[in-house]
């Protein structure tokens, strides 16, 4: 079957789009109905692969989920399961989050490792660390992770190292253990404090006394959540790139423009120029032109390593050297040669990018390997004279939801093909 998408490229973008909502924000969220017994309700959820996906897991360990437009519900009352089916886990990061709150729940869980995006070694020392402090026993056997507890104690925990998935785990796993948690160091990225509000929604009892610092007070039971999914930043971040590759001029309805000082900053210094009226971010990227002597990835507030591959593509239309240094995920440059292959000029040495760009780009066939790499794919394609195929179009659907209608609504042309079924 074929999985393509055929971008019909050279025209700058023009026109208004609204975001999706967030991938990132909606799974943790999806895990923390199981906390409760009764359904929850998540609204504006995003129609993406890796949300049904995370919706199959719950089913699989009991839930009863239906959809009314966008508003997802999760009835968890009988969502008693304590084995997430390695054919699931395999294919998703967030898997391995479920382990706190189904050992809050339920005492027991196991899963097979989690899968996600190819883009580094991603090891779970850190859940499993977290899961630990909390008196749970886990045992790693092969190819599955396996715990047990009494009650889940609250622990003082201090992260060595950021880590979003890790925060979100200790804080799904406080938030039911007997007394106080505190977490210092762990990751400050939106979608931590978006996993808050939604569980104190259930009656958590979470805060922030201080910066790097979040303390939660586990309570005896929590009810069913009902909240709102926020616009996706990295979604809002792509079709920036997309209007700044482009030269083009777009208007997005409804930006977590809270959330984007650090990508609107170094669209900035690409040239990019920008205003926010009425909550709309007004977006002229006409005189894009400006290379970036070097551009690295950061934890929030920083640049985000998931626009990392989206603003190579940018600096590809760009003459003149620009350098990126990814300082998150060692392995997330693999959509650097299919660049190449359109005609960019982009080199790996010791861990960071150096791109001289401003050579033509050229619609060819290119293969999308991972989601924010063939998001990137996109981007230089609507840039490329021609048509670009794009195969492993699937990558994409795992967090964009409709980045060929958005697009092809802003003036680019970009036709889903799935070949004969
Ligand atoms: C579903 C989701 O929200 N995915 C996001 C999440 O991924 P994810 O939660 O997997 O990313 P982390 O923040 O945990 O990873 C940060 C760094 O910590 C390392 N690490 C992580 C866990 C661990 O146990 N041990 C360890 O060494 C990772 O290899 C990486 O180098 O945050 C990343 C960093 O912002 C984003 O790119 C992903 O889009
Ligand atoms: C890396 C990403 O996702 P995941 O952590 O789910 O693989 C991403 O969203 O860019």
């Amino acid at each position: 079957m074929s999985d393509e998408i055929i971008v019909t490229g050279g025209k700058p973008l023009n026109g208004t789009v609204r975001i999706q909502g967030s991938k990132n924000a909606a799974l943790p969220i999806m895990a923390s109905a199981l906390l409760s017994d009764g359904t929850s309700v998540l609204r504006g959820c995003p129609k993406i692969a890796d949300v049904f996906l995370m919706e199959k897991i719950l089913k699989a360990l009991g839930a009863v989920t239906w959809w009314q437009d966008h508003d997802l519900y999760l009835d968890c009352s009988r969502a008693d399961g304590t084995v997430i089916p390695e054919a699931f886990s395999g294919k998703m990061r967030s898997s391995v989050i479920l382990l706190g709150a189904m050992l809050g729940r339920n005492k027991k869980a196991s899963t097979g490792y989690p899968g996600g995006c190819v883009i580094g070694k991603r090891p779970v020392d850190l859940h499993i660390q977290v899961l630990r402090s909390f008196g749970a026993e886990i045992v790693e056997n092969g190819s599955k992770i396996t715990g047990s507890c009494g009650k889940l104690k609250g622990a003082e925990i201090f992260f060595p190292k950021s880590s979003v998935g890790a925060t979100e785990q200790a804080v799904l796993a406080a938030a039911l253990a007997e007394g106080r948690t505190i977490l210092h160091g762990g990751a400050a990225e939106p979608e931590i404090r978006w996993l808050v509000r939604y569980l104190n929604g259930m009656g958590a009892q979470i805060s922030f006394p201080e910066k790097n610092c979040i303390c939660i007070d586990g309570v005896k039971s929590l009810h069913p959540g009902d909240g709102v999914i926020p616009p996706d930043r990295i979604v809002a971040g792509t079709y920036l790139m997309a209007a700044a590759a482009t030269r083009g001029e777009i208007i997005i309805e409804n930006p977590p423009i809270g959330e984007m000082d650090g990508i609107l900053e170094v669209y900035r210094k690409m040239g990019g120029q920008y205003h926010i009226f009425g909550g709309k971010l007004i977006v002229n990227g006409k005189k894009t032109g400006l290379p970036l002597a070097l551009l690295e990835t950061e934890v929030y507030p920083g640049f985000p390593t998931d626009l990392q591959s989206p603003v190579m593509a940018v600096l590809a239309t760009i003459s003149g050297i620009s350098r990126i240094r990814e300082k998150i995920f060692e392995d997330r440059y693999k959509t650097a040669p299919w660049l190449n292959r359109m005609g960019a000029r982009i080199e790996i040495k010791d861990g960071t990018a150096v791109i001289d760009g401003g050579f033509p780009l050229k619609g060819c066939t290119v293969e999308a390997q991972e989601l924010r790499g063939g998001a990137a794919l996109v981007i230089a394609a609507l840039a490329a004279d021609g048509t670009t195929r794009i195969r492993g179009c699937r990558f994409i659907e795992r967090g964009y939801e409709h980045i060929c209608e958005d697009l092809t609504a802003l003036g680019g042309l970009l036709i889903k093909d799935r070949g004969a079924l």
